[in-house]
């Protein structure tokens, strides 16, 4: 069956051939890598392309992300937001890491297979990543609070984007709590106001500013 990728043409209408073609490409290397190594629910399979493609390109709605942008991926598990990113935008850098040497293989093969050539995949423990990134992305791996301390010190302060550099991180449900906890300055990105798609109705993109 070949993958339908209208629902990622109607919100970008702008990728190229082969960025179609890569993310096309993304059915087959998800059904057969799931298959070896479970990173996406069985059923969530069926909905790659809204609840786990469209969702990570969410960040890229909040922003733009300018050429030569550095970006970490922490608890990419099968390498969502990071693959899905690094596809859209091919003159940034992305480094994905999750604690789970399993997931960090299937994020190799499906980057090699993708022929992607700014995405790196590290089976390492977030806390222990060195050197410096523009923006951290994450989706559904802590809460806010601890996940600012691992991170805290791998951003830049060289700021060259439209917005300053920090973390934007995919949640959804109710966050209340969670960020009272935090008690750091933060704004939120609704997903419906770019997505029309019922799913999108309660996620958000945190953006945490540095
Ligand atoms: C629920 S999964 C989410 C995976 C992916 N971000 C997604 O949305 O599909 C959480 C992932 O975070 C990883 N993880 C948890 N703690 C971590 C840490 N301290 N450093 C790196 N990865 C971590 C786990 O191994 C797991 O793969």
């Amino acid at each position: 069956m070949p993958a339908d990728i209208a629902i990622l043409t109607k919100y970008f209408p702008k990728l190229t051939e082969k960025q179609r073609e890569q993310f096309e490409q993304l059915q087959e290397l998800y059904s057969f890598w799931n298959n070896q190594i479970n990173v996406i629910s069985r059923q969530d399979i069926e909905n790659l392309y809204e609840k786990h493609i469209l969702h990570s390109l969410g960040i890229a709605k909040v922003l733009n992300f300018k050429h030569g942008t550095e970006i970490l991926d922490v608890g990419t598990g099968g390498g969502f937001p990071g693959i899905p990113l690094a596809i859209l935008f091919p003159e940034c850098q992305f480094h994905l890491v999750d604690s789970i040497g399993k997931k960090i293989k299937v994020v190799t093969e499906v980057a090699q297979a993708l022929g992607l050539k700014n995405l790196t995949a590290q089976h390492e423990r977030a806390e222990n990543v060195a050197s410096d990134f523009d923006f951290i992305v994450s989706r559904a791996v802590t809460r806010l609070k601890p996940f600012y301390g691992w991170v805290q010190n791998k951003v830049t302060k060289n700021q060259f984007n439209d917005m300053k550099n920090g973390i934007l991180y995919l949640k959804g449900g109710d966050l209340q709590e969670e960020l009272d906890e935090f008690g750091k300055k933060y704004k939120l990105y609704n997903l419906s106001d770019y997505f029309s798609e019922e799913f999108f109705e309660t996620k958000k993109v945190v953006y945490v500013p540095f």
